[in-house]
């Protein structure tokens, strides 16, 4: 596909024997805010630093603006800005001042320098601030003097490793408004990586989950939140009974019906025909596999759903890295 500028084939990366990043297929659009989300240690930053050309893949491929980062990070480097999660800056200077240093690295002449600086401190709301010594600067200042940072060579593609952290709030609101704008008004291509669902959320077009170095699922965020979130009934459990009627010829499956949806953790339970299709908040099979027992239907069969998406988000981020700490 012609509009595709990031391109992940079979990407593996692996330590001695621990594999950090496991097959990883994907491919993201021009112009287009990814989100790519998963808990610590999931495998983010390996990925992003192989797309970057600073770690080699151990098998697979990956390439960004049809260039192959492994064989040229050069040229990957030039195209794309990367925005670490605390960046550097020399802090006796002004964010003015570092950010002149960086377009003079770039080769911008002082004159092209001068101006591209201004328009990106206005561009990032710290003209006010932009005579300040960066040392001085909070958290979410030194988070969007670090986008102007990176904005310093007109990229393509920027990618932003939990640019959020540490930020409160209303900067954290701020600074992603600031990239949802960059990127439909200068077609720019974010990949933002998070363990912060509902940060992704707010903001991109499309999220991969990461988990344990693999993509679990990926897709727009109407989709995967909708599969996320409807948990109210996370599990579902699917029950096939031997008969449908009494001895006399009167149909069980009402009564059968009502007692299943008396057992704790059940929410609702549909009939069709001899099949039992049980909503529950937990899993509820062995009360199921108990209540159809006793009842003397006879129990054909029982099955759990397996690892849909909200199973996923229970067991991997529920309570842990997602809810942990920030709001
Ligand atoms: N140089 C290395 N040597 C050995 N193991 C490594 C190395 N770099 C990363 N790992 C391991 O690879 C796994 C993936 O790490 P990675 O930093 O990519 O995860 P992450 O999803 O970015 O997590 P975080 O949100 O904490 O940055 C982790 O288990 C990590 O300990």
């Amino acid at each position: 596909m012609s509009d595709t500028i990031i391109e992940l084939k079979g990407l593996t990366k692996k330590y001695g024997d621990f594999t950090a990043v496991d097959r990883l297929d994907l491919s993201i659009t021009k112009g287009e805010v990814f989100g790519l989300l998963g808990p610590n240690g999931a495998g983010k930053s390996t990925t992003i630093l192989m797309m970057l050309g600073l770690t080699e893949p151990t098998s697979g491929k990956v390439s960004v603006c049809g260039i192959d980062s492994t064989v040229n990070p050069i040229e990957v480097k030039r195209r794309v800005g990367y925005l670490p999660d605390d960046v550097g800056f020399y802090e006796q200077l002004s964010g003015r001042d570092n950010l002149l240093y960086t377009a003079r690295l770039n080769r911008l002449s002082w004159r092209e320098a001068e101006k591209r600086v201004d328009r990106l401190l206005d561009r990032v709301g710290l003209r006010e601030a932009s005579a300040k010594k960066a040392g001085k600067y909070s958290r979410g200042m030194r988070q969007r003097l670090g986008l102007a940072d990176v904005l310093v060579k007109n990229p393509e593609v920027i990618i932003l490793d939990e640019p959020t952290l540490g930020i409160d709030p209303i900067g954290v609101r701020e600074f992603l408004d600031l990239i949802v704008s960059l990127s439909r008004e200068e077609r720019i291509t974010v990949l933002l990586s998070s363990h912060h669902l509902h940060q992704v959320q707010q903001v991109c077009d499309r999220v991969g989950i990461f988990v344990a170095g693999k993509l679990l699922a990926q897709g727009n965020i109407a989709e995967l939140s909708k599969a996320l979130f409807s948990d109210k009934e996370p599990y579902s459990t699917e029950a096939r009974i031997e008969r449908t009627e009494t001895t006399d010829g009167r149909p069980l499956a009402e009564g059968l019906r009502a007692r299943l949806l008396g057992l704790r953790g059940v929410v609702s339970v549909r009939v069709d025909g001899n099949r039992f299709y049980i909503g529950s908040t937990q899993d509820v099979t062995t009360l199921v596999a108990q209540t159809i027992v006793d009842s003397g239907f006879g129990l054909k069969s029982l099955n759990m759903k397996e690892y849909g998406l909200d199973d996923i988000y229970t067991k991997y981020f529920e309570g842990g890295e997602l809810y942990g700490k920030t709001a």
